[in-house]
């Protein structure tokens, strides 16, 4: 009897998050990380079906950097980076979008239908959503940097996600543009989440990661900040405190936040739905960003 009571108890716990975020869009992050962890997808994806259930719009934005790397090497290409970018030739380009479209947004959507929901991939060979163009880079000493096909993120098609959101079907978006002449570009998928999530207005964006949150130390878990402002953060990339993978990250949900993002969540993917507890409990698991 016990048991059933604090059953209801969570229940109960979760009404009034459930009831203040009804219609409100977030955007879900999934990276190269997380896509290599099963299990954790699957615990994920059940909790994006939860939240399309109880009438949030949640979008999925996914990289698969990994995938990505793994089939250049099969096709004897050695993978080259740029400032977090990969160097992307018309073949890495072929092989980027065939991984991240073909493969894992197929993969995404698939499974999100098993668990009875309604998803679809939304990317060139569907309905395109991410309108990119040419991302031009300097080096220290202020010369440009060709890194191919490389885009970011300068608008998106809203009409189309709400209108696929308000019908209660899960986007599942790739981070590959197309620029306004139809050609291809390969996105770093944090910028192309924050980018969605700007666009959009939404709630919430949620990145997915093999870490905790934002660490202080980066060998102690309970050094996790839990709560942190948008200025605090640009302290600790100044500090080199968040260093490495974590500051395009960050990069991307401070432009976010500016933009209008209310909150910006960094969890851990391999923690049983972190996702629900982070939006739908007083827990908070991982860092929430504020501006
Ligand atoms: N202060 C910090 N807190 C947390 N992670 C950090 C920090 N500084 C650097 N990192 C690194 O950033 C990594 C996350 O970035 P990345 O590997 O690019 O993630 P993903 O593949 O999920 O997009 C962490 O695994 C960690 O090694
Ligand atoms: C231009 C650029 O770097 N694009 C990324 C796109 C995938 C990505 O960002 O994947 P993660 O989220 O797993 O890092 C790449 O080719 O790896």
């Amino acid at each position: 009897m016990q048991e059933a009571i604090r059953k209801a108890s969570v229940l109960i716990e979760a009404l009034s998050w459930i009831q203040r975020f009804k219609g409100r869009y977030v955007v879900v992050k999934l990276g190269g990380s997380t896509l290599d962890q099963p299990e954790a997808v699957d615990s994920l994806l059940t909790d994006i079906v939860f939240m399309a259930s109880v009438g949030m719009r949640p979008v999925i934005v996914h990289g698969g950097g990994k995938a990505i790397s793994s089939a250049m090497a099969d096709a004897g290409i050695e993978p080259r980076f740029v400032e977090g970018r990969r160097f992307t030739d018309p073949e890495t380009l072929r092989i980027a979008s065939t991984v991240l479209v073909e493969t894992i947004s197929t993969k995404i959507v698939e499974v999100l239908r098993l668990k009875n929901a309604t998803a679809t991939g939304l990317h060139f060979q569907s309905e395109n959503v991410l309108i990119g163009e040419k991302l031009k880079l300097q080096n220290a000493a202020g010369e440009a940097v060709d890194l191919g096909h490389v885009g970011r993120v300068v608008d998106i098609d809203k009409d189309l996600l709400v209108r696929i959101c308000s019908t209660g079907t899960i986007p599942v978006i790739p981070s590959i543009a197309l620029d306004r002449e139809g050609h291809r570009l390969n996105v770093n998928a944090d910028t192309a989440a924050a980018a969605v999530a700007r666009e959009l207005n939404v709630e919430k964006l949620v990145f997915l990661s093999d870490i905790p949150g934002i660490l202080t130390d980066l060998n102690d878990p309970s050094s996790r900040l839990s709560h942190v402002t948008a200025g605090r953060v640009r302290q600790l990339i100044a500090d080199e405190i968040i260093a490495g993978g974590m500051v395009p990250k960050v990069e991307a949900a401070l432009d976010a936040l500016d933009a209008g993002v209310r909150k910006v969540h960094i969890v851990d993917a391999s923690m049983p739905h972190s996702v629900l507890l982070e939006i739908y409990s007083d827990v908070g698991v991982g860092t929430e960003i504020v501006p």
